[in-house]
């Protein structure tokens, strides 16, 4: 008998790779933190013998969700302002509460929320954009969720940083800092090209590339970003960022809901990643993002819950069930966005947009494991007759049981284990008067 560290026997596995597929009555090994094997109830009770064995036997397990776009600290700002278009709710409500509010503890308080929000709700990895993240760093290794933070750069100063120069300084520091660190990848997060000069964007182009690091940015979120460049420079911002080098197989393009043919072209013979935000976009009334296209176009399209004051959640669930009915309803076509395909997005394509494909975003033998538990057998979630549509379509995150990122169980049977959920529900109250009194 092989010892192992957990077996878990779950109804359904299923391992996103190969795409569609859900496996009956089978277990998944693990060891060391990663995927040993992923075999039938009987062969695994006959090989392994481990030192925890979890019975799932009415859940579905798969991998950990990928949340590829997020301000995680932005959830002490959920609800702050609502119904509103996006350069509004940006330039008079959302960018001065930053100007007054922003600072470590802010960034520390929030994120320690959003990491519960999001360990609840089956997310293993998230790829943020915001202010101090050697803070948000710091609260996410200890919450034990995979974080990929961003080295933002914007053109106006902030608590963080003065300028764009002092921005890329602080965020190259953190990355060295949190280099040995399994948990904490880096990337360069230039705002949006409305907000990053043009030397700035080439900068950021050439250290990419020298560092080998992914490029996370808002790009085309409005037809206004859209048009305002082109009363501005005589150019479209894609072709601005084509120009300063940045659309790579390296750029991950954020929201994208306006995009002619030529520009689909250019994503997909770039290799570049889009990551699709459908609940921020529609409740900015942003536009809406050509998932399909860019699918059959080849390219690879992640999904993204944008922070908690523009969706205004981080649920990943619910964002798989907007995309994919979202899709049908933009294109006319019931076939649209099929629901194997929406969690292929919400996974490996996250994984695979990140770079990090090789160690997560599917359950694989020698994968990390990240995965989760998603309880099929209440009323709303019965009969099963295709766990994978359930998932998508009849279930929600209050379904996740249990959530694993490299082996460690962060939320078991419903309870977070790393984290305090009443001391984050009293600092959120804090939170709440401090903003109520000081808007
Ligand atoms: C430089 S830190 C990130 C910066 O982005 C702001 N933000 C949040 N959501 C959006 C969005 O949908 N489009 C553009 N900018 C957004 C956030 O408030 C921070 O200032
Ligand atoms: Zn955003």
């Amino acid at each position: 008998m092989e010892q192992i560290d957990t077996l878990i026997n779950a109804r359904w596995v299923i391992p996103v790779e190969p795409e569609g597929t859900a496996l009956d009555r089978h277990a998944v090994a693990i060891d060391r933190g990663r995927i040993v094997d992923i075999l039938p109830w009987e062969a695994a009770a006959q090989r392994f013998q481990p030192e925890t064995l979890l019975e799932r036997r009415s859940h579905a397990v798969l991998p950990g969700l990928i949340n590829a776009h997020t301000h995680a600290a932005m959830n002490l700002l959920r609800g702050l302002a609502d119904d509103l278009p996006l350069m509004t709710w940006l330039q008079e409500h959302i960018w001065p509460a930053e100007q007054q509010h922003v600072g470590p503890e802010f960034i520390q308080d929030g994120v320690e929320a959003a990491c519960a929000e999001l360990i609840a709700g089956g997310v293993t990895t998230f790829n943020d954009m915001y202010f101090f993240p050697e803070v948000a760093a710091r609260v996410t290794s200890q919450a034990g969720l995979r974080y990929s933070a961003g080295m933002i750069v914007i053109d106006f100063p902030s608590a963080y940083a003065q300028d764009a120069d002092e921005y890329l300084r602080k965020g190259l520091a953190m990355r060295d800092a949190w280099r040995a660190d399994p948990l904490v990848t880096t990337v360069f997060a230039p705002h949006a090209p409305y907000t990053v000069a043009d030397d700035k964007l080439k900068h950021i182009a050439v250290l990419a590339e020298e560092l080998e690091a992914r490029v996370h940015m808002h790009i085309h979120e409005t037809a206004f970003e859209v048009q305002q460049s082109l009363e501005q420079t005589g150019k479209r911002p894609l072709s601005r960022l084509a120009e300063a080098g940045l659309v790579t197989p390296s750029l991950m393009a954020v929201h994208m809901t306006q995009l002619d043919d030529d520009e689909i072209a250019l994503m997909a013979d770039s290799n570049a990643s889009v990551v699709h935000c459908p609940e921020s976009n529609l409740k900015l009334a942003s536009g809406f993002c050509p998932v399909q296209r860019l699918l059959d176009a080849g390219v690879n399209v992640a999904l993204g819950t944008d922070g908690a004051a523009s969706n205004n959640d981080l649920d990943m669930f619910g964002e798989m069930r907007t995309a994919a009915l979202l899709a049908k309803g933009v294109t006319g076509d019931a076939a649209a966005l099929p629901a194997e395909r929406v969690l292929a997005m919400a996974t490996i394509n996250g994984a695979r947009a990140l770079g990090m494909d090789r160690d997560t975003g599917s359950l694989l033998p020698g994968k990390f494991a990240d995965l989760i538990a998603v309880d099929l057998s209440s009323l709303e979630t019965r009969p099963v007759y295709h766990p994978i549509s359930q998932l998508v379509y009849a279930a929600g995150r209050h379904h996740v049981t249990d959530t694993w990122v490299a082996g460690r169980r962060l939320y078991a049977e419903g309870a977070l284990t790393t984290l305090n959920r009443d001391e984050i529900l009293e600092k959120l109250g804090r939170w709440q008067d401090r903003l109520m009194t000081n808007a």
